[in-house]
């Protein structure tokens, strides 16, 4: 029997925290053969219980009892909450256990096992770049071997973490918190910018006609705001607020935003290329980018993921129709100006970053490489910058959004993002759960198309 088979039989998975996340992993290690226990909080234990009892893991009361049984005990509960949590159940582990766990943000996570676990415990903790609907094969997961004493822990998380066929990427926690504020807490500041600028308008941007958000661009835009906001408040707050390097990229993307859209008002036409050529040359070719193979994420093949009803010919169809020469208006793109502009700023070179990105993060690239290297989009985009006013409103709203949210995780505010989260969420509630069907749709086709 090979080392690998004999883990299988003998040692017992424990997941604290029963919410996406850990549901997604107790399915999948349970499902190839490990014995899974799990549990949430002690309030839910009936209601799981029932809910799970046709599942291959088992649910138990509470983290006490995942704890003292378990050989690899994941904590996969809110990045806020960790050192609480790990401090009510750490001194419950199992003597020569390995403990871990699935926040978003480590710094916070390895402090409270260092302070709460017993010193037989090793430490290695997991981090899976997505989210619980996204398949898990060929996506980055990080692995943190932090406080390993013993030869086999390595392997034996290895070897567990091995079913979600994920490419593994081993990194310390200050490399990981120092990469994912680069990666996620920019990009998500961009979309929940954009939801937030619609909420405030009002609007859903998928109905405003064949002339206005329409076409790949704008569907992604749509698409994976509204993904973001069909998610839960928490995982956002937490990377954002408790990830020491994150808050300078947000506050960065918010900067940028303003300034850009300071020079579009005082239409500084020459300053504005100027700025934008000079990021386009820092980001798309540097020598390190050249060297990284381009993303190419074409408008074309996101043209169909629309969410309005209003599909793409028929809207060329109806512009065409109504004699409308211009037909779809060109958007200044000041989201994805902005984050080029961020890059820039801050010496980033996204494309370094690749091994341990998010499908998200590798969409907004992809999308933002697209407007910048093509050329005719690229200065169409400059242009309506200046001179079109059709989306002055959208980009007013869109910079004073960054700047609220940028303030909010500045200020290490968790109420104020929930609230500002929430009221976003609902003003889009009915919309997210056929925005979600097309943003697994699209975020498939793309993933699928990049493999
Ligand atoms: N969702 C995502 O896309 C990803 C999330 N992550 C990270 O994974 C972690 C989990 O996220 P996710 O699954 O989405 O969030 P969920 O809110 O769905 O899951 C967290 C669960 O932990 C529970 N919990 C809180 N306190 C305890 C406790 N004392 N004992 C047992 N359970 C407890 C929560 O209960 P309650 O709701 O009552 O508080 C909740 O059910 C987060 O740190 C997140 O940042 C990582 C990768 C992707
Ligand atoms: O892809 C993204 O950025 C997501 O929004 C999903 C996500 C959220 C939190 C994580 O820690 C990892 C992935």
């Amino acid at each position: 029997m090979t080392m690998a088979e004999q883990w299988k039989k003998s040692k017992t998975i424990g997941i604290i925290g029963l919410g996406d996340m850990g549901l997604m992993y107790a399915r999948i290690f349970s499902q190839n053969g490990w014995k899974v226990v799990c549990c949430d909080k002690d309030i839910y234990f009936e209601e799981l219980k029932t809910k799970y009892q046709d599942e291959d893991f088992e649910v138990l009361l509470n983290g006490h009892y995942v704890s003292r049984i378990s050989d690899y005990i994941i904590y996969s509960v809110e990045t806020e909450f960790i050192d609480e949590i790990v401090k009510l159940y750490g001194p419950s582990t199992k003597q020569f256990a390995i403990v871990g766990g699935q926040t978003s943000c480590k710094t916070p996570e390895i402090k409270a096992f260092e302070a709460h676990l017993p010193l037989d415990v090793d430490i290695i903790s997991v981090h899976s770049l997505h989210g619980p609907n996204v398949n898990p094969t060929g996506q980055p997961l990080v692995i943190i071997d932090h406080r390993s004493s013993r030869k086999d822990s390595l392997s034996f998380i290895k070897s567990l973490m091995s079913c979600l066929n994920s490419k593994i990427v081993e990194l310390s926690y200050e490399e990981h918190d120092k990469i994912t504020a680069d990666t996620q807490a920019m990009t998500h500041a961009a979309f929940l910018s954009m939801g937030s600028a619609w909420s405030k308008l009002k609007v859903y941007p998928w109905t405003m006609g064949p002339n206005k958000w329409n076409g790949g661009l704008e569907n992604v835009k749509v698409n994976i705001s509204m993904r973001i906001y069909s998610n839960k408040w928490h995982v956002y707050a937490g990377l954002a607020i408790l990830n020491p390097s994150a808050h300078k990229q947000i506050v960065q993307y918010s900067t940028s935003a303003t300034e850009l859209f300071t020079l579009m008002l005082d239409k500084k036409n020459q300053e504005l290329t100027d700025r934008l050529l000079k990021a386009k040359e820092f980001v798309f070719n540097s020598p390190s980018s050249i060297s990284h193979s381009k993303l190419l994420l074409d408008d074309s093949i996101l043209e169909k993921f629309s969410l309005s009803t209003i599909h793409d010919d028929r809207a060329k169809n109806m512009a065409e129709y109504m004699g409308d020469e211009d037909m779809i208006r060109p958007n200044s793109h000041l989201s994805l100006l902005a984050i080029v502009d961020s890059w820039y700023q801050l010496g980033i070179n996204p494309y370094d970053h690749m091994i341990c990105s998010t499908p998200l993060f590798r969409i907004f690239l992809g999308v933002s490489e697209y407007l910048f290297l093509k050329n005719d989009l690229f200065s169409a985009t400059i242009d309506a910058a200046i001179n079109d006013h059709s989306f002055r409103r959208d980009d007013l709203e869109f910079v004073l959004a960054a700047r609220e949210w940028s303030t909010i995780v500045t200020f290490e505010n968790f109420n104020l993002y929930k609230k500002q989260f929430e009221l976003v969420q609902d003003f889009f509630k009915p919309m997210l759960p056929e925005a979600n069907k097309i943003g697994n749709d699209m975020i498939k086709c793309i993933l699928e198309g990049s493999k």
